[in-house]
C-alpha cells in the first residue's frame, strides 16, 4: 500500500518546540503530535502545511527547510511524514482543531504520549 503523505511543523521558541494534542474523539485521540496533516491533491507540501497551521491553530507561517522524513507502518496504512522547520509569522495560536497545545523543552518530550511515528523526529530534536 502506498503511504499517506503527511506534513508536520517544527515550530520552536527558545529551547522549546510546539506539540499539539489530538481531539479525544479523533483517530489516536488524546495523543500528542506536531501540528500538520494530510496533503490534499495538487498541493505542494509547503502549501499543505501552511494550510494545516491556519486550520488547526489559526496562524500564518513560513515553511523552511526539511527537518526529518519518516516512513512508519500503522496497522491501517503506512504514512510518510515530512517534517519541516517552520516560522510563526502572525496570529495568536488557538486550539481550533486540536484540544491543547504546549511549548515543551526538547529534553522533556519523553513525558508526553506522542504518536509512535514521531520517534525519529524527537531523536533528531534531542541531538
Ligand atoms: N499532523 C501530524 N500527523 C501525524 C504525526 N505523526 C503521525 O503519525 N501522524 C499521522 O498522520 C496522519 C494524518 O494526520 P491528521 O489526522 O492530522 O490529518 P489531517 O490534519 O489532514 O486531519 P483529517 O484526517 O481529520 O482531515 C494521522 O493518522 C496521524 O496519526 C505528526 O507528528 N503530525
Ligand atoms: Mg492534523
Amino acid at each position: 500500500m502506498l503511504p499517506i503523505i503527511v506534513t508536520a511543523a517544527i515550530l520552536r521558541e527558545g529551547e522549546t518546540v510546539l506539540i499539539t494534542r489530538r481531539p479525544l474523539q479523533s483517530k489516536h485521540g488524546g495523543l500528542w503530535e506536531f501540528p500538520g496533516g494530510k496533503l490534499d491533491p495538487n498541493e505542494t507540501p509547503q502549501e499543505g502545511l501552511r494550510r494545516e497551521l491556519r486550520e488547526e491553530l489559526g496562524i500564518d507561517s513560513e515553511v523552511g527547510d526539511i527537518f526529518e522524513v519518516v516512513y512508519f507502518r500503522y496497522p491501517q496504512t503506512p504514512v510518510l511524514i515530512l517534517a519541516y522547520e517552520c516560522r510563526h509569522l502572525d496570529g495568536v495560536i488557538q486550539n481550533i482543531e486540536v484540544s491543547e497545545h504546549r511549548w515543551v523543552p526538547v529534553t522533556e518530550l519523553h513525558r508526553y504520549d506522542i504518536l509512535p511515528a514521531d520517534a525519529p523526529i524527537i531523536a533528531r530534536l534531542q541531538r
